[in-house]
């Protein structure tokens, strides 16, 4: 066996134990599977090329696949990716951005090099993701989902990039969609009883355990509490009109804007569907109110990038009820917090509508 060869056996292995590990994943991961599947073809495919300048280039990605057997984070993964490029590409600058919510253009820059030099602060190339012709761009992608961007321009303005540097920004985009998905995989697998597989936020268990919770906190500390319910106003229609995959793009926008927007304390969970559960422990009404208002001007920003077309925007209804106002029991706030939401939606959503005093049950009074 030549040296290449064991190094393709050795990438080989990696992947295969890269699918032991996709095989622990419920039905519903079954995509991913498929995808690191193609993965390996790839890999396949550049095994046929026998060009020996290419060991090198081998060896590199040989050392990337064995590192993604160990937990990594998307942090370090893309670092990972940055150093193998600045070895294999010395003559070009570049960037590796990840985006958070499979949404383009990922704006943020994780991991970049200049020459053979890894940069500590990927920001210091002060790039965007905007138009330039010098700049070679690839997504990132795995599991049919948009992951990020692999960027660079050679070093000298005005070189074209060679046949060699393009094949191996090729190798290092699928590597980068390998090593992201595989973190997006580890993610699900430790957090999968709490947690929505699509958008990663917690499941409407989880929310309303904590709200059980908290709620019993704040009546015991004499505090507040709010609880938002969020709806996205005729997602059936954004799903008939631009497709499924758009409608899942969506989900997982909206729920980054959710992580980005509250506070690590407050839980923003997936109700169902395309609805969201807020638990805002210490939150009094008013404020509530105010942050619902802020999210749903920040969500008239946030448009899917699919298949080169920028998507339109979308609008969301919501319904506010806090303790100690509206109810004193979880289920009641619940029911508050939904006939508020019910009430936005008559009124032809985009709008925030607040509860109102739920009566005594029977058994209460
Ligand atoms: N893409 C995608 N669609 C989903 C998901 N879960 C639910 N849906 C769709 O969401 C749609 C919800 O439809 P409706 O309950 O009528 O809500 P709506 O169209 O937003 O109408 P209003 O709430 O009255 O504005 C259905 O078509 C579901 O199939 C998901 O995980 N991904």
């Amino acid at each position: 066996m030549t040296t290449d060869q064991s190094k393709l056996e050795a990438i080989n292995q990696a992947l295969r134990a890269q699918r032991q590990l996709v095989r622990q994943l419920d039905d519903q991961q079954a995509s991913l599977e498929r995808q690191l599947q193609g993965l390996t073809g790839d890999s396949a495919g550049w095994a046929a090329d026998t060009d020996p300048a290419l060991g090198h280039v081998l060896e590199a990605f040989h050392a990337l696949l064995g590192s993604l057997t160990e937990s990594l984070s998307q942090g370090d993964a893309a670092q990972l990716l940055a150093r193998c490029a600045a070895e294999l590409l010395p003559d070009t600058t570049g960037a590796i951005f990840v985006d958070q919510a499979g949404v383009e253009p990922a704006n943020r820059a994780i991991a970049a090099w200049r020459g053979a030099e890894l940069l500590t602060d990927p920001n210091a190339l002060h790039y965007e993701c905007t138009e330039d012709q010098a700049a070679h761009r690839l997504n990132i992608e795995a599991q049919g989902l948009y992951l990020g961007v692999v960027e660079l321009r050679p070093l000298s303005p005005g070189r074209a990039l060679r046949a060699r540097e393009q094949q191996t920004l090729q190798m290092l985009a699928s590597a980068a969609g390998l090593a992201l998905a595989t973190h997006t995989l580890r993610y699900r697998l430790r957090h999968r009883n709490v947690r929505d597989p699509l958008t990663g936020l917690f499941n409407r268990r989880y929310a309303e355990d904590t709200l059980e919770r908290e709620l019993h906190r704040a009546q015991r500390h004499q505090l507040p509490l709010s609880v938002v319910l969020i709806d996205l106003d005729r997602f059936e229609a954004y799903n008939q009109r631009h497709g499924q995959n758009a409608g899942d793009r969506m989900l997982q926008a909206m729920s980054d804007l959710l992580q980005h927007s509250f506070r690590g304390s407050d839980i923003c969970a997936r109700a169902a569907g395309q609805r969201f559960l807020l638990v805002l422990p210490e939150a009094a009404i008013r404020d509530a109110i105010e942050r619902a208002n802020d999210l749903r001007r920040e969500l008239a920003k946030v448009r899917v990038h699919l298949r080169g077309l920028h998507l339109p925007a979308m609008t969301v209804s919501m319904g506010v009820a806090g303790y100690p106002e509206h109810a004193d029991s979880s289920d009641d706030l619940m029911a508050a917090a939904d006939a508020a939401l019910q009430l936005a939606k008559h009124s032809g959503g985009n709008t925030c509508a607040l509860a109102e005093k739920v009566p005594l049950s029977p058994h209460n009074e």
